[in-house]
This record gives C-alpha cells, structure tokens and sequence, in this order.
C-alpha cells in the first residue's frame, strides 16, 4: 500500500474507534475486511492510529478537528509535511483538503492541549502525582518501550540475550528488574523466537516485573492471583520461588492461554472458578491485581484515556473495594494481601488502601511503592497489607 493509502485506512480505523469500536477490534476487523494488506501495511495503520489516540487532542488542534481526518492531518503538519502532497484525491490517497482544513488548524497553547489530556483528568492527575504531571504527560504521548521478562528458570539472564541475538533481537539490561531486557532491535521477531517458544521469555512490562518482584511468598507457600486476567503476575513470581500457585479471575476465559502460558515456563499454575475460592483458601499470599483505569499504561492503550469518565472511575473505585474486601477473608492468619494497580490516580492508589484501613482498622500496611513512566516502564502501584482483616 502506497503512504497515502495507510493513511486512508487509519482515518477510516479512528472514525470506527470514535463511534465506539475498541481499537483493538476496529484495526482487526479493518484487516479482516482488507485482506490484500499485507503484515508490514497494518503494523504501519496501527502505529498511525495509536501515535493518533496518543496525541488525540493537540492533533486536533492542529488538523482542525478530531475526526480521523483531522488527526491525520494533524499528524503530518507535526511531522513538519505539508497534508496538501498526500490529501490530494489521487489514486489511493486521501480526498483532497477542504478550504476548511486547509486554513484550519492551529497548535493550541492550553497544556491539557498541548499534554493530550481530557480536563478533568489534569486536574486529578496534579492531585496524584504532583509537579512531574507535566512530565509524565509528555512521555504518554509517545510510544512504550518493549520489554521482556526472562524467565530465569531456562537460564540466565545474559545467556537468554545472546539467544536473542541470534535470531535479530537485541536487548539490554533495565535497572526496575533483575530479569527485565528493553528491545532495542528486532522486536516484531519476539514471537517467532525460540525464547520464546520455549518459555525463556514473556513479553513483560519492566514496572509489571518489578511489582511482581515485590510480591513475598516464602518458598512452598500457597498464592492466590485473584484478578488473574492473563496470568502476568502468577507467572512472574512462579518463575522465582516455588510455591502453590491458584489463578482466579470472575472471567474465567481472560485465563484460557495460562495453562499454555505457565506449561511453556515451566511452571505450574491451577485455574480455578469462583465458587471453589473458599474450599481452597486460606493463602499464604492473596494478589489483587485490580481492575483499574490503566492511566499508568495510557501509552499502550492509549483510548482508555478518552473512555475514561469521572462516573466510571467511581464505579472501579467501589469495585476495588469490593474486591479487596473478598480476597482478604481469603488470607492465612499472618499472610499477606497485596494490592496493585496500572494506575497513577490517587484514588485507585493509596486513596484506596486508605479507605481499607479504615473498614479493617486492625490491618497493617507493610510497604508500598508507586511507579511512573518516569522510572521507565508503565504506571503501577502496589501496597502489600498483613491482618488480621
Ligand atoms: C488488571 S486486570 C489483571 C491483569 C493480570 N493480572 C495480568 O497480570 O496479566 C484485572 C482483571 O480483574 C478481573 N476482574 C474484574 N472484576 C473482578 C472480580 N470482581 N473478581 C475477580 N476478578 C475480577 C478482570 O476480568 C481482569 O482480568
């Protein structure tokens, strides 16, 4: 596909998104509709369409509306290219540019703006994480950094880089977590590798390792992954100690690849459904890792930023709670609940663990740590609680 053509095929992508479709399932059904594209034209759509959710608002600024037309055109007039050359209506190309967007289109000075961020939600955020919001808000409109985990099971770290290499992957160390590697070449490789085939790595976000890292179970003790989801966290820390390991998740089929997942590592990890929680509790380590906004990974799912409403956070505030209140009648006396979150919003965060030592006045919060973009990977938060609840 010609230039012109990818960007034909984004706007039509972002104008599904912004009546509703999740972009995940816009882009697929786009390639589905579209079989003549090949692998390199929808890697070259997507990377379009999330560079455009990621600058959604200073791109319509400066495409002069936020339709996918304008955030198209916004982002070739950032690149310094003049729409005009592609939205020309030739061939495959974009219709020509109206007198509208051709006179449109002003870079705004409003930092919510300028930053990509909804107004409400730069307010919360100076609330959360103070004077580096700014900062933070910068490193969201770019694009996320690739990390793997080393399962350090099959090997060691250095020896699992050199595999790497040999099939065109290059990595290096990063300092959040002993077992993580940033891809720094090679990276639409990753999942034809044979590290990965063979379970010695896992594409990991270095935050994510670094507060599986934190989790605490003595070796032959039993943890629960409440909120297993796919089974990042379960994996991660069954890659270091050797424990019981019980996944729960209330939809069951968000863990259909774990006993997949965790047979390649090596591992093993036993699924179960909510109504055999209780016979199999109590656990000596309880993770909650909670359905949340995602604002900590806003550069991987850049549409959760838009979606996101002050009425939907309330409803995962509750939800948290909820949750926590169950997971923690599941804990051994002297166990351990551990909170965590891909959030930067206070009232996720320790707002959240405030309000659970109010309803459990004789619970103990043992250590906490918040991380930013930042410090390199994604957003999270992790707190890790001792009763009795
Ligand atoms: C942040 S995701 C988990 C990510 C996963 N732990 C990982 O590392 O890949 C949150 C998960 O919580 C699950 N969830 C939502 N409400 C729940 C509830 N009431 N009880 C248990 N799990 C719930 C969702 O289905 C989702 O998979």
């Amino acid at each position: 596909m010609i230039p012109g053509a990818r960007l034909q095929a984004a706007i039509e992508v972002l104008d599904k998104i912004a009546a509703g479709e999740p972009a995940e399932k816009a882009l697929s059904n786009w390639a589905r509709s579209h079989r003549f594209a090949g692998s390199k034209d929808r890697a070259a759509i997507r990377d379009h369409v999330f560079d455009a959710l990621r600058k959604r608002r200073s791109l319509a600024a400066l495409g002069g509306s936020d339709t996918g037309r304008g955030l198209m055109i916004g982002l070739l007039r950032e690149a310094g290219d003049d729409p005009a050359e592609i939205f020309n209506g030739e061939g495959y190309n974009p219709a020509a540019l109206t007198n509208d967007e051709v006179i449109g289109g002003l870079a705004s000075t409003a930092p919510s703006v300028a930053l990509d961020c909804p107004d409400w939600l730069y307010d919360r955020l100076a609330v959360s994480v103070g004077e580096n919001r700014d900062d933070i808000l910068s490193l969201m409109r770019e694009r996320a950094p690739v990390f793997l985990r080393v399962n350090t099971r099959k090997g060691p770290v250095n020896h699992i880089q050199d595999q790497l290499s040999d099939d065109g992957i290059e990595t290096r160390p990063h300092p959040l977590s002993p077992t993580a590697l940033e891809v720094t070449s090679g990276e639409r490789r990753i999942r034809g590798s044979k590290a990965y085939a063979d379970g010695s790595i896992e594409l990991q976000d270095a935050g994510s390792q670094a507060i599986s890292d934190m989790v605490s179970l003595p070796d032959g003790g039993r943890m629960l992954d409440y909120c297993a989801g796919g089974g990042g966290k379960s994996l991660a820390v069954a890659a270091r100690v050797q424990g019981v390991f019980v996944a729960h998740d209330v939809a069951m089929a968000r863990m259909k690849d774990l006993p997949d997942r965790a047979a390649r590592a090596g591992v093993e990890i036993t699924c179960v459904p909510t109504r055999k929680l209780a016979s199999l509790a109590p656990f000596d380590a309880v993770v909650v890792d909670a359905p949340c906004s995602g604002s900590g990974a806003w550069r991987r799912n850049p549409d959760g930023k838009w979606s996101l409403t002050p009425g939907r956070l309330n409803d995962l505030v509750t939800l948290q709670s909820d949750i926590l209140d169950k997971a923690a009648r599941l804990v051994a006396p002297g166990g351990a609940l551990i909170y965590m979150t891909c959030s930067l919003l206070e009232e996720e965060n320790t707002g959240q663990i405030r309000s659970f030592l109010e309803r459990h006045p004789s619970a103990t919060l043992d250590c906490g740590r918040s991380l930013t973009p930042l410090d390199g990977g994604d957003g999270f938060f992790i707190a890790s609680l001792t009763g009795p609840f």
